[in-house]
Parts: C-alpha cells; sequence; structure tokens
C-alpha cells in the first residue's frame, strides 16, 4: 500500500463510500449498522442505475412489450381481437412515469440520511485514505468503491446521429420507426424482444456469438431458434456504420452478410467498470489487465489495503443482488478494518428477461458433470398455454448433488430461485423429485431433467414413489 497522504484534510470520517448506486447504498447502511461515521459520496445523487437506466425502466418496457405480445397471440386461442394500434408516446411515457416513481424511492434514502453523511460532488484518490471531492479532502480510515460501470461505445458510433445506450433510449418520446441493437448479451435482447413486440423493424447484431451470456450451447441454441422467429440475430459479424442522412446505415459480415439503414441503434455492448480518473494509482492497488483493482470476493478488499470494491465496478457478476450482497460485505469490512472477516456468496444466479427467460444459475463443475435436460416443447401446462418451448439443464455431480443449471423456458424466472434455492440448500436431484410439485405447473417439467440425472448415476426410486414422466396427466 502506498504511504498514507500527510496533507491536512477537510474532514474525516471512518468510512467514506463512492458512489450512491444499489452497492454503495447498501455499504453505506452497512457501515453505519457497524457504528462506523460514514460519509456517502456521488456526483449527482440522481438515484440509483437500477431504478433510472437499468432494471426498472427496462421492465417497464417489457411489460408494455407482453401486452402488446399477448394481443397478437390471441387469436391461437380463437380469440380475435378487432383492430389493435400501439401508441408509442403513451408506452414511453409510461416507462418514464413509473420509472420516476422508483428513481423518487432510491432517492429518498438518500435523502434520509444525516446532512453530514452526503458529499456531492467527483471523487479522486489523492493516497489510499485521502480523497478530494470537487476541491476538498476528505481522509478516511477505510473506502469503498462503489462507481458502476457505464455503456460502452464502439469508436465506429462515433459522431454518428441517433445513437441510443439505456442511459438515453428510455428518454424517447415515440417508438422508434427502425431499431439496431448492437450487442445480444442481456440489455441487448431484452430491448430488442420488447421493441419488436411493440412494432419497431429490430435487428440485432453481435461481433460474438454468445447471447443472453448463456455458456451452456444446448439452451443458448433453443434460445437464439425462438428469438430469430421475432427479430433478425447476426452473430459473429463485424460491424460497420455510417451517416445515411438523419438515419445509420448498418453493414455486416462474417457469419453473415448484409447491410441495412436504420433510424436509431442502441448500444448494447457491455458495461465496463466506472473506474478511469479516480486516481487509482495513488492507492498503490495492484490491477489486472483491465485496470480493475485485484480483490478478494469474500472480504470484497483489495490486497491487503484498506481499499474494498462493490458492485458493477468490480466487473465479478454486474446483476442487482450481487451489487447489494456486495455492499454489504464492504461496508460491514470497511467498518471493522483491519478486522476483516469472510463472508459466503450465495449461488450465481443471472435471469434474463426475454421470452421466454433465459437464466444461469450455479456451476457446471466441470465436463464430467451429469446433465438432466427437459424439453419444454412437450411440458403439460406450456402446451395449455400455447407456450410449449425451449430447453433447460440441470447439472449434478456424480453423487447427484445439484450444481448448476441453464434454461429457457416459460417461466423460466421462477424455475431459476427454484433450482438456485434448492443448490443454496444442497439438495440433491433425489431429494428435490421428493417435494411436493402441483399439476398442472410449470414446475413439472423440473422432473424430466432431475429424473434423467438420477438414472445416470443408477439411483432407483423408492418403492412407494411414481416413476412415471407425464407432460400433461
Ligand atoms: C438496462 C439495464 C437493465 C438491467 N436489468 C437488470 C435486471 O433486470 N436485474 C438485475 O439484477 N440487474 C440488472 N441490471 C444491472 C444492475 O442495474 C446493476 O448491476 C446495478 O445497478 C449496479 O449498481 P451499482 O451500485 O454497482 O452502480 P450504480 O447504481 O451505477 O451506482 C454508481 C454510482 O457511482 C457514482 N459515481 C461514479 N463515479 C463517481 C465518482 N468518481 N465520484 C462520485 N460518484 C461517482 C454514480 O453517479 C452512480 O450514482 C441492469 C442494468 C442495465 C444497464
Ligand atoms: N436481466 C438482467 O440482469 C440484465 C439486463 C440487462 C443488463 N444487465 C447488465 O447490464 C450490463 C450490460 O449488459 P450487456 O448485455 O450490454 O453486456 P454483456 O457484456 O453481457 O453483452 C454485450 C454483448 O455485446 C457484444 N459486443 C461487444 N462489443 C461489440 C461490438 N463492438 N460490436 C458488436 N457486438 C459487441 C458482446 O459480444 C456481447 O454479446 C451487464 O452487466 C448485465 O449484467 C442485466
Amino acid at each position: 500500500m502506498n504511504p498514507t497522504n500527510t496533507q491536512k484534510p477537510d474532514r474525516t470520517c471512518d468510512v467514506a463510500i463512492i458512489g450512491a448506486g444499489t452497492a454503495g447504498l447498501s455499504a453505506e447502511r452497512s457501515a453505519r449498522r457497524a457504528g462506523a461515521k460514514t460519509i456517502l459520496i456521488d456526483e449527482h445523487f440522481a438515484g440509483t442505475t437500477c431504478a433510472s437506466v437499468g432494471c426498472m425502466p427496462s421492465k417497464l418496457l417489457i411489460a408494455a412489450a407482453k401486452a402488446a405480445h399477448s394481443v397478437s397471440d390471441a387469436p391461437l386461442f380463437g380469440v380475435n381481437p378487432k383492430s389493435v394500434t400501439t401508441d408509442g408516446k403513451v408506452v414511453m411515457q409510461r416507462v418514464r412515469n413509473l420509472r420516476d416513481e422508483f428513481v423518487a424511492a432510491a432517492k429518498k434514502s438518500i435523502e434520509d440520511l444525516r446532512q453530514d453523511a452526503q458529499l456531492k460532488g467527483r471523487a479522486k484518490f489523492l493516497g489510499p485514505d485521502m480523497l478530494e471531492v470537487d476541491g476538498s479532502r476528505l481522509r478516511a480510515k477505510a473506502i469503498v468503491i462503489a462507481t458502476g460501470s457505464f455503456p460502452s461505445i464502439p469508436e465506429t458510433f462515433a459522431g454518428l446521429p441517433n445513437i441510443l445506450t439505456n442511459e438515453t433510449v428510455f428518454e424517447l418520446e415515440d417508438l422508434p420507426t427502425s431499431l439496431a441493437v448492437i450487442g445480444a448479451g442481456p440489455l441487448g435482447l431484452e430491448l430488442a424482444q420488447a421493441f419488436a413486440r411493440l412494432g419497431v423493424d429490430v435487428a440485432v447484431i453481435d461481433e460474438g456469438d454468445t447471447i443472453a451470456a448463456l455458456k451452456d450451447d444446448a439452451v443458448a441454441s433453443s434460445l437464439r431458434t425462438l428469438l430469430k422467429r421475432e427479430f433478425p440475430l447476426y452473430l459473429s459479424t463485424e460491424i460497420k456504420a455510417s451517416r445515411s442522412g438523419d438515419k445509420i446505415e448498418m453493414s455486416w459480415s462474417g457469419a453473415s452478410t448484409g447491410n441495412k439503414t436504420f433510424t436509431h441503434v442502441l448500444v448494447a455492448a457491455g458495461r465496463p467498470p466506472n473506474l478511469a480518473n479516480l486516481g487509482l494509482e495513488t492507492t498503490g492497488l495492484e490491477v489486472d489487465d483491465h485496470g480493475t483493482p485485484k480483490f478478494d470476493r469474500r472480504t470484497m478488499r483489495c490486497g491487503s489495503s484498506n481499499i474494498f470494491l462493490a458492485g458493477d465496478c468490480d466487473a465479478d457478476v454486474p446483476v442487482l443482488h450481487e451489487a447489494s450482497a456486495e455492499g454489504a460485505i464492504a461496508g460491514n469490512n470497511a467498518a471493522r478494518f483491519p478486522d476483516v472477516g469472510t463472508s459466503r456468496r450465495s449461488t450465481p444466479l443471472a435471469i434474463t428477461f426475454t421470452d421466454p427467460p433465459s437464466a444461469s444459475i450455479g456451476t457446471r463443475s466441470d465436463d464430467a458433470a451429469i446433465v438432466g435436460t427437459s424439453d419444454f416443447s412437450d411440458q403439460g401446462r406450456a402446451k395449455v398455454d400455447g407456450r410449449n418451448a425451449g430447453l433447460l439443464r440441470i447439472y449434478a455431480d456424480s453423487s447427484g448433488n445439484l450444481t448448476g443449471a441453464s434454461l429457457a423456458v416459460p417461466e423460466g424466472e421462477h424455475l431459476a430461485h427454484l433450482i438456485a434455492w434448492a443448490i443454496e440448500m444442497k439438495q440433491t436431484a433425489m431429494q428435490l423429485l421428493e417435494m411436493p410439485i402441483y399439476h398442472p405447473t410449470y414446475e413439472e417439467g423440473l422432473r424430466s431433467a432431475l429424473r434423467e440425472i438420477c438414472s445416470r448415476i443408477e439411483i432407483s426410486f423408492a418403492a412407494d414413489r411414481d416413476e412415471g414422466v407425464s407432460p400433461g396427466v
């Protein structure tokens, strides 16, 4: 660690937290609860990314798309809605109105802090225990960095008109006419499908071949097939963009070749950590190849320093519940510093809210893992609802202990939680099969995968248990 900065501070505290997002707010609460005098610093105090430009506005747009889709799906059931129109201005206004309510709730938790526990301005390290915030110096015994992430915009889009990111797309007054979505990660796919279902001419283009961050090729392939019924998805391509009047001409080559002019482009090409210009070079922290400080995810501590990381800025698991968990670990340890404790981390769980939703749960321990598969094209309840498609794969070790899963199936967000909780509770495939499952439900779809795992490890069923697998009855 670099030596302590010897300049005289304007203020002092036990724990300074940089960033009032989900992770920073959690860190502040946790440090305060542990008895520390805290100061929470933010450039804007504009509400969290989740509430303002992330989880909540994206789910509001998806909710509108779901309404539109259920109408377009109605003829399948013999229900024929008369003429249906989408009022894009009303769609976007509702997104913003409810988004503003979530933002107001996030801001309220900041307003509730003591006045002397908040500091507005951009923070920069002057040394490992000293920050400069808009010209004033703050010394802290321990510091939590919770500065979030920012949208990466590839060079090819520089200077072009109507280039959107998650930070600007929800400000559109009306739905765009056409939209190229760059990136087939969770962000790109969620918004691409939502806009497509609301009548926008959408295409998704990605330089890689992964979709929705899924690592299981069979599940990814199943989701890819389903999404391609709704909009073109061009993967493994090199992308070029140029101005065409007030529009953007996109061309791509590689696994597929094409070009098309779009009124708007949504760049969803990842969100790297927000760590530039933070003065990290004055801290002496060891950084990885991307410039992110190395840290222990059980303590959130950077090396043997007094500095902790939390949330998207650590580039570990950039989802909300992990930002909140990391904030609590970092804040508690910062307050206890140097008496730092280790915390258990929960089973990895990431969900992408496409339809069907996809999810990655736990780990696929190794190549020898036993895999059980459920094909939802024949699942009873899914057939009833006209949603019978998708694949679910559960992984177990050689004793049948559940280790992970990957899925893209209807109601997948709920099934993903059941599997994650079963893994947390160290359940085996057989133990999960012994749980009550009501009929007819999507949960019944877990059974084929679990039974396959049991049969592979040659676990025989108890004589008083039914071995049957039936899609509907
Ligand atoms: C479109 C979108 C949809 C998403 N959907 C989901 C979802 O459905 N489910 C899910 O779990 N996750 C989702 N996420 C991810 C989730 O939003 C993030 O993981 C989470 O918001 C990260 O919180 P954070 O506290 O790390 O960062 P933020 O909330 O971004 O907070 C960082 C704060 O640091 C401040 N800051 C930065 N630098 C400085 C500095 N130098 N000085 C002072 N202040 C500074 C910023 O002003 C900001 O307030 C989504 C993300 C996006 C973009
Ligand atoms: N449901 C959720 O939890 C949810 C939803 C949306 C976003 N998020 C979070 O938001 C963050 C950003 O999401 P994301 O989907 O942008 O990130 P991501 O990194 O998962 O996906 C980015 C995609 O863009 C592609 N890409 C990168 N550079 C490119 C280029 N120059 N040209 C073409 N394609 C390119 C990558 O190959 C990748 O597929 C992530 O941290 C994610 O966890 C979460």
